[in-house]
């Protein structure tokens, strides 16, 4: 037995969530039409042989978009045995109008009416059994989100897969049905008889796709035109509205019969809402505010507790377990760094490579006056080298304090790090010191670098999972269609770029919904300037390693983001190759749902595991590669290996040493900062993975803001790169995409350090001069008049005055 039921309905009726529920897939689920792209497949629970298949939502039969022609090719190429009609409920009227037409392919059809939780909460009844009446078909009632109903539904559908074809029980009026029954004779009467009727009703209506399909001669077309061109003059109209006002008008009929509702007219919570979050004036503020609370407390407060403890606790040195002992070793420490390590000596050199502008040398300082002996440890980590070049070296006060420094273990039971444990455990074995390097400097450092950010992901994660599933997001759509339309651009364009703000890769898929060719490549190539959640570490890194967690630094990565799309938006709109007017964008706005926690964790989960899983296998691949390239090197010209090689002298080194200068007006000169931005491509998390395996590196904070401008601009992963490969379908738009993000991410880091180096008094009259053309350059791609839309608008007013 090899049964094969689909999932077909309006877009956002419920399908995906019935699907994960019926096959305990992890699917995508958001509240606003549109989520679900591309058909997924997966085996019914407990049935063997049963397999039900997720498709894109659909309005009707007649596709407009790409993901909708894969909905419809299914269903009518493949023919499924059964069609699980999923109808949303709460909007009954308007999902009836695909049912109709389901119901008339000749492929046994039920009907599950989901979000029955929010009929019955609204108090609102249907009557099934007076539906399935009229409809000829069974209807099940059912709440995907609560998992009511569910499996009686599957097996409904299991059980007219193997009965007889849904037979349509809606006749049109008395031409229609006359022109039908010609069609249905001259020109499908070799098809299955099942199938006739549809294909008649498609004939009617002149679809093109069924009429290729047909290959018809043109003898019977005309013989047909005729039939059609009848009934239109009877019924004074022409054929597709006709079929579509029938249409209505039968489910009007059908409404009436079977469905009560309790608070007609009266505003519901959901439009009470939408009053203030898409109110004119308060939207953008509201948005505005919303994402900086999220990227806030992700990077900045949650999220960097539990960044703080894996990076310096299970990828660190250790722990205190449940944290006690953790606050009486602070304050023995601190003493003792107070008497010991920061004597006069070591304040004064301290303050005196400040007063100087030594790197780092402020941090150092800042950590001294505030008696933070963690602050302090940190910043001499990574500065102190820096120091010691400046000729303020405090090494020796430091390492002498260090030996008879107070034991963390004796203030609580001390768990060690995995660092520390697999050291100890390559001592045991007494394992050679190359295997050491590779193992701790190499895969646990690079790995832990970016596993270390893994728990930041997840607190945003949820964040979005929770915007995403409770409608927030929709609205979001619908308020930025009203800005962008300004400037000729389609609110649809933003979807993609909020599911990007997860990940890239479905973020460029979710394009296909723009029906539009030129504003979907438009928007393909746009949508990874949003910091998708590999980029978060490399915010995290920067804004907790040169700004002390200012809160401000992860929000304006994403504000970055978001304008970057706009002003490219605009900018590419006013060429040539992507003139025209924006695609239309009539999306209802989905009611808000209270999603259910266990969905939430769930969406977490996914998105955070396929991070994980990138963790054990690409960012391993090369952060052995990485440690490999920091070991070999050329020393006077010969070819080594040295665990402790100088990072000038190693393979790495040359590379970054070799291209860095291509960053040089960008600020970021140095080899490191050169090879994480190159290791980028492989995978965003990378570049915190690089300066995990090669050590942090002195920059200024503008050079820094700079870095993270270009890495979070420039080209994405090559896993992006391979989904608007994909989506574009075309090798040289793919190129000029890349072409195009970094040069963007270039010029923009470039006018960021140049002006900012002006105003910190180090200017460069070159860089000015470069920053200012390409400002001036910007300015005129931006406020240039759109040449087609201004031809359109005289068009327009020349119809008018007709
Ligand atoms: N209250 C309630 N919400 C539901 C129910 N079923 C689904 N939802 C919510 O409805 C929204 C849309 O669900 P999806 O499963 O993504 O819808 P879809 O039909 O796959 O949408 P597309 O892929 O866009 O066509 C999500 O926010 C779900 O949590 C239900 O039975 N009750
Ligand atoms: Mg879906």
């Amino acid at each position: 037995m090899n049964i094969r039921i689909a999932l077909a309905g309006n877009p956002n009726s419920g399908k995906t969530t019935l699907f994960n529920a019926l096959t305990g897939s992890n699917q995508f689920v958001g509240n606003w039409p549109g989520v679900t792209v591309e058909k997924k497949e997966g085996k019914l629970k407990k049935h063997n042989g049963v397999t039900i298949t997720d498709l894109p939502g659909i309005y009707s039969l007649s596709p407009y978009t790409l993901e909708e022609v894969v909905a419809r090719n299914y269903l009518i190429g493949e023919r499924p045995d059964a069609i699980l009609n999923i109808v949303d409920g709460t909007n009954l009227e308007r999902n009836l109008y695909l049912t109709t037409q389901l119901t008339e392919l000749g492929i046994p059809v039920v009907i599950a009416i989901n979000m029955m939780d929010v009929v019955r909460k609204n108090g609102d009844k249907i009557n099934t059994a007076e539906l399935s009446r009229e409809l000829g078909c069974k209807v099940i009632e059912i709440s995907a989100l609560k998992g009511t109903g569910v499996m009686e539904a599957a097996e409904a559908a299991i059980k007219a897969a193997e009965g007889t074809k849904t037979v349509p029980m809606h006749t049109f009026s008395g031409p229609v049905e006359h022109a039908l029954a010609h069609i249905e004779e001259v020109a499908v009467h070799q098809m299955p008889e099942e199938q006739q009727r549809w294909y008649a009703i498609k004939i009617f209506e002149r679809d093109e796709k069924a009429m290729a399909q047909l290959k018809l001669s043109a003898d019977v077309q005309a013989h047909i035109e005729e039939d059609i061109k009848a009934a239109e003059k009877e019924l004074d109209d022409d054929a597709e509205s006709i079929i579509t006002n029938e249409r209505y008008v039968y489910i009007a009929s059908l409404m009436k019969g079977c469905y009560k509702k309790k608070n007609a007219g009266k505003l519901t919570a959901s439009d009470k809402i939408d009053r203030v979050v898409t109110n004119r004036w308060l939207a953008l503020p509201i948005f505005a505010l919303v994402m900086c609370l999220v990227y806030y407390v992700s990077v900045t407060t949650v999220g960097s507790w539990a960044t703080d403890w894996t990076n310096d606790g299970l990828f660190g040195d250790g722990w205190h377990l449940f944290g006690i002992g953790s606050s009486a070793y602070d304050d023995a420490i601190n003493e003792y760094a107070e008497e010991n390590i920061w004597t006069p000596e070591v304040v004064a050199e301290v303050s005196k490579a400040a007063d100087e502008g030594v790197i780092g040398a402020q941090d150092v300082l800042d950590a001294i006056n505030d008696q933070d002996f963690g602050a302090f440890d940190e910043a001499y980590g990574s500065y102190g080298d820096s120091l010691a070049a400046a000729g303020y070296d405090i090494s020796e006060v430091y390492d002498t304090a260090m030996e008879s420094a107070p034991d963390t273990s004796d203030y609580g039971v001390w768990v060690p790090g995995i660092p520390v444990l697999v050291e100890n455990g390559l001592n045991a074995i007494h394992s050679p010191d190359w295997l050491n390097g590779l193992i701790l400097d190499g895969i646990v450092g690079g790995v832990g670098a970016v596993l270390g950010f893994v728990p930041q992901m997840l607190v945003l994660f949820i964040f979005l999972a929770f915007l995403e599933s409770c409608g927030y997001m929709a609205r979001i759509a619908f308020v930025m269609d009203r800005i962008f339309r300004k400037f000729g651009l389609s609110g649809k364009s933003f979807i993609p770029m909020l599911i990007g703000t997860g990940c890239g890769v479905p973020g460029i898929m979710a394009s296909r919904t723009i029906e539009n060719d030129r504003d979907r490549k438009m928007t393909v190539m746009t949508t990874t300037f949003i910091p998708c959640g590999a980029k978060l570490p490399i915010i995290a890194m920067i804004a907790t390693a040169l700004f002390h967690g200012a809160w401000w630094v992860a929000p304006s990565a994403y504000f970055l983001g978001a304008a970057a799309i706009v002003v490219s938006g605009i900018m590419l709109k006013k060429t040539k190759m992507f003139a025209g007017d924006p695609a239309p964008f009539v999306m209802e706005l989905p009611a808000y749902h209270w999603p259910t926690v266990g969905n939430i964790l769930r969406s977490m989960w996914e998105r955070g595991w396929s991070f994980i899983k990138k963790a054990g296998t690409i960012i391993l691949l090369s952060s052995i590669v990485m440690w490999l390239g920091s070991v070999f090197g050329v020393v006077d010209g010969k070819f080594v290996f040295d665990l402790e090689m100088e990072l000038d002298y190693s393979l790495v080194g040359r590379l970054g040493n070799a291209i860095k200068f291509i960053f040089a007006p960008l600020g970021f000169d140095n080899a490191r900062a050169a090879i994480a931005t190159v290791m980028g491509l492989v995978a965003k998390e990378e570049v915190v993975g690089v300066f995990g395996v090669l050590d942090f590196v002195s920059m200024t904070k503008l050079a820094g803001y700079c870095f993270l401008i270009f890495n979070l601009l420039c080209a994405p992963c090559f896993a992006a790169i391979g989904a608007m490969k994909r989506e574009m379908n075309n090798a040289k738009w793919t190129w000029f995409a890349i072409g195009y993000q970094c040069c963007f991410a270039y010029a923009i880091s470039l006018i960021v350090y140049q002006l900012g180096c002006l105003f910190t008094g180090h200017g460069n009259v070159l860089g000015i001069i470069v920053a200012v053309l390409l400002i001036g350059f910007i300015c005129y791609m931006l406020f240039r008049p759109y040449k087609e839309a201004e031809h359109l608008s005289t068009k327009a007013k020349a119809l008018a005055q007709k």
